[in-house]
């Protein structure tokens, strides 16, 4: 039935030749927006858009509209054999959707763009031409997903491609899951779409996301066009639709619902939430340059300050009031809104307690919509409708314990405020709790317990001194692009940056990790009786059931030796000797 469809389509193209397209065919056109421009060459056939809506080929409504009509007049047009797809722009092939579009949409148009996105897909995805990608420069979402709905794609090296909807907080749609499986397979397609994976070019061409990288890839796509041109166009082309036939059947099908879907999901707040945090996020990213951390709340104030491009719109969310000494001094300094969170429950005395103070310094008080146990501060005068468009920093002052109940309470609140991806938003992670002796959070407790992609914690801000002594764990891995260097400020920093030390107390801890936790604790309490007690409170039965606690042991012997107390100096000497320990 459908092969049949395609055979009326291709056959009534003749009938339509020179009427569906300017009579002016050949040469170049340029789009009522002057968003692209197309090149069609007599001699070859193939006409070349080139897309250049600056700054970025991003994808709004109108330039989907005039695109999608300019595809489907070629689709239409007898004397065009071949299309490629290019840009004009120095390093973006498509930065894929407008995400303005997307971002406090109204209702309307939000609908027509969505119904325009999926016309110029079907389109492409079904043009009965061969149509071709010269990917010269990024092409994230909306851009791969218009690369994936041609027949072959040809990149420059170095950029990058993707499906990374879900960096966004937004879902691919299941036409382009589709269009992906069919080139990547089902088990890579699944595992790019659900990271949000971005690719270079040289790693889309390993799992064949491309099929080729060239230098210039508009050439090479000429080039690789006139073998394709050798052919028969009919039998091209109905090799393309036995190919293709299910997949445009089940998006023709599912359409109407998946446009429903779409107009219900973009509005919600959560997603909007998502996608301000990431817009903002993409217009100051080059300015953001952090540098330097140093232990003390007014520096760390003044460091965020100096370093944020404007303090005051950022939102800091405070994990666990506690003594909300940190989040005042972050108010008296001119932020002007604090997300505190507190365990009503657990903590209610002490949370009102915070309220009230707060309540001071700000003239209203609401109570966070929808939770029970979520207190929100802001101040009077701050915009409701704004209260959600995200800043561009988020800022966790979070309390790390070594207590397992407000960790996973913690998590929990995490969680609950972001059910989605942070993205690519910066988050530090500050902390006053000078009590905390431990941080059990390493990357595995980011990613499940926390939903908060490891690459988002590019910056960290740690107040307490000892939990600095975490600081060397992370260092090793690629995931934290940016750690910060921490000003040394005691004997105990300069310590943690004494590669002879840390090595000398990692020796000591390979003898005995993967030992039984009962033949070790005992030792350890020997030596060191508040570890013994905190490795007990934690119930852990192996030590090697617990990765992050080489560290942890690390920073307590750190803590030990900072304390420039000979006796744990001792400490620190018998231990690496004594390898049957
Ligand atoms: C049920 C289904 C639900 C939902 C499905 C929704 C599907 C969505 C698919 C999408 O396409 S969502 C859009 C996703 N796009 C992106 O994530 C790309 C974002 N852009 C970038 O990562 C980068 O801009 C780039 C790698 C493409 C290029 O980087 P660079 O060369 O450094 O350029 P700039 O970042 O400085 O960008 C220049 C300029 O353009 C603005 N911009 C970039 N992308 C977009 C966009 N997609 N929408 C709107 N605006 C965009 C960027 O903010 C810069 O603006 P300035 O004013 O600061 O110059």
């Amino acid at each position: 039935m459908f092969l049949r469809n395609v055979m009326r389509k291709i056959a009534s193209q003749k009938s339509l030749n020179g009427l569906a397209i300017k009579k002016n065919y050949f040469g170049t056109t340029s789009s009522l927006l002057d968003d692209f421009s197309i090149n069609a060459n007599e001699k070859t056939g193939v006409s070349v858009i080139t897309m250049s809506k600056t700054p970025a080929n991003s994808l709004n409504l109108e330039f989907i509209q005039e695109l999608s009509m300019a595809i489907q007049k070629l689709n239409m047009e007898k004397s065009c054999r071949g299309i490629i797809l290019t840009s004009s722009l120095p390093s973006i092939f498509s930065a894929g959707l407008d995400i303005l579009e997307m971002y406090q949409p109204e209702p309307d148009r939000l609908e027509k763009f969505w119904t325009e996105f999926q016309e110029i897909w079907l389109a492409l995805y079904s043009s009965p031409k061969t149509v071709m990608s010269a990917i010269n420069g990024h092409s994230p979402a909306g851009g791969c997903i218009i690369a994936l709905a041609t027949d072959y794609r040809i990149m420059k090296p170095k950029f990058t491609i993707g499906l990374n909807e879900t960096m966004l907080g937004i879902v691919a749609p299941f036409w382009a899951e589709d269009s992906m499986k069919a080139v990547i397979g089902q088990r890579r397609s699944e595992y790019s779409l659900q990271l949000g994976k971005l690719y270079t070019a040289e790693e889309a061409l390993q799992i064949n996301l491309i099929d080729e990288i060239s230098d210039n890839p508009l050439q090479a796509c000429e080039d690789e066009m006139m073998n394709w041109l050798k052919l028969p166009d009919h039998a091209r082309t109905l090799t393309k639709f036995q190919n293709r036939g299910h997949i445009i059947e089940k998006m023709k099908k599912g359409r109407k619902e998946d446009l429903e879907k779409f107009v219900k999901f973009i509005p919600r707040e959560g997603i909007q939430m998502a996608l301000g945090t990431y817009l903002d996020n993409l217009k100051s990213r080059k300015k953001k340059q952090l540098k330097t951390c140093v232990s003390d709340v007014e520096l760390i104030v003044r460091k965020i300050k100096y370093n944020l491009e404007d303090y005051t719109k950022t939102t800091f969310f405070y994990l666990g009031a506690q003594d909300g000494i940190l989040a005042e001094n972050l108010i008296n300094s001119g932020c002007k809104k604090v997300i505190v969170t507190e365990h009503k429950k657990s903590n209610e005395e002490h949370l009102n307690e915070i309220q009230n103070r707060f309540r001071e310094k700000f003239l209203r008080f609401t109570r966070f919509p929808n939770s029970r146990i979520i207190e929100e501060y802001k101040l009077d005068g701050l915009e409701e409708k704004n209260w959600h468009t995200q800043p561009k920093v988020a800022v966790i002052l979070t309390l790390l314990t070594n207590d397992r109940s407000k960790l996973s309470l913690n998590s929990y609140l995490l969680r609950k405020q972001f059910p989605f991806n942070f993205g690519r938003t910066p988050i530090f992670l500050l902390t006053d709790n000078t009590e905390s002796k431990v941080i059990l959070m390493n990357e595995t407790n980011l990613q499940t317990e926390k939903r908060i992609p490891s690459r988002a914690l590019s910056y960290m801000f740690l107040y307490d001194r000892t939990l600095l002594a975490e600081i060397p764990r992370l260092k090793p891995s690629q995931k934290y692009t940016k750690l910060i260097k921490i000003q040394p400020k005691s004997d105990l920093v300069d310590l943690l940056y004494d590669e002879d030390k840390f090595k000398e107390a990692e020796v000591f801890l390979k003898h005995f990790f993967n030992k039984p936790y009962e033949r070790v604790i005992p030792k350890i309490e020997k030596i060191c009786p508040n570890l013994g007690s905190e490795l007990i409170d934690m119930n852990i039965t192996m030590l090697d059931r617990v990765k992050d606690l080489d560290f942890r042991i690390i920073g307590e012997i750190f803590r030990l030796v900072a304390s420039n107390d000979n006796y744990s100096r001792n400490i620190i000497r018998v231990l690496s000797s004594r390898h049957e320990f």
